[in-house]
């Protein structure tokens, strides 16, 4: 299993994992315990459309700020307090949801610090050849956080290899180990370490220029939930333009 890490442009045909700690996946992993379906908008005018045209509810950012006219921001202790009068919700937001519009891997998963070990066993469960973890980052360049979550759900992936692999192709050295595009890149490997350090770690997100910009507009308690570590084992999965709960077929 090839098991690679990258910013805002993922170009795996197999699977993906759209991590954005603060906060849209989050938000998502959190909305999925009360709405059915998440219809993902790229743009707040696409947003509007969609939620006219399908009755939903109305759920978006720019730069942290719930839009104008909307019912829902892209706050998840907000989405936890909120009685849904609706089934469905469409969402925008600056990163997370924004980056899943050129993704063409066949499944797509959304995974946090709050899903990290239960998406990571999902993504080998479903995966067939590559798993590829996409970071939404702030306005275009790297978030730390992000790179922090993936690390942590890169940890679980990891763990999980090691318990499938045989000792003797752990620790191979012939040829072609090191010829196959196999194995968890040393990039990915940068995340799984920078993410064990969990008092660092969160001390960084909390700090980061997302952190800080939402500490700013009043969204503390969204930062303390985004950061905690596997308090959900649900799975967003986004298939045929919906986000939906991961159930495995009876
Ligand atoms: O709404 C959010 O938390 C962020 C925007 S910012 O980092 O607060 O400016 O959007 P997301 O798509 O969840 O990264
Ligand atoms: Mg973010």
């Amino acid at each position: 299993m090839k098991v690679s890490l990258s910013f805002e442009k993922g170009s795996s045909k197999d699977l993906s994992i759209v991590v954005d700690a603060l906060r849209a996946s989050t938000t998502i992993t959190v909305a999925l315990d009360k709405f059915k379906e998440i219809y993902p908008a790229y743009t707040p005018e696409q947003a509007i459309e969609i939620a006219k045209e399908k009755n939903l509810i109305l759920a978006g950012e720019r730069k942290g700020r719930k839009l104008e006219g909307f019912e829902l921001g892209n706050s998840p202790t907000e989405i936890k307090q909120y009685e849904a009068s609706k089934d469905s919700l469409v969402l925008t937001t600056s990163n997370g949801v924004r980056i899943m519009e050129n993704m063409e891997s066949e499944i797509i998963l959304i995974g946090g610090f709050v899903n990290a070990k239960a998406c990571a066993k999902l993504a080998l469960e479903l995966a067939t050849e590559e798993i590829e973890l996409v970071m939404g980052g702030i306005n275009k360049t790297f978030a730390i956080e992000d790179f922090l979550a993936a690390g942590e759900i890169l940890y679980w992936i990891q763990e999980e290899l090691k318990n499938n692999a045989s000792e003797d192709r752990l620790n191979s050295n012939d040829e072609d180990y090191f010829k196959e595009e196999s194995g968890i890149s040393e990039y990915a490997l940068s995340a799984i370490l920078a993410s064990r350090d969990k008092e660092l770690a969160d001390k960084i997100c909390i700090e980061s220029k997302s952190g800080r910009r939402l500490t700013y507009l009043g969204y503390k308690d969204d930062i303390t939930l985004c950061i905690k570590r596997n308090i959900s084992e649900k799975v967003g999965i986004y298939k045929d333009g919906k986000i939906r709960l991961y159930k495995p077929n009876k």
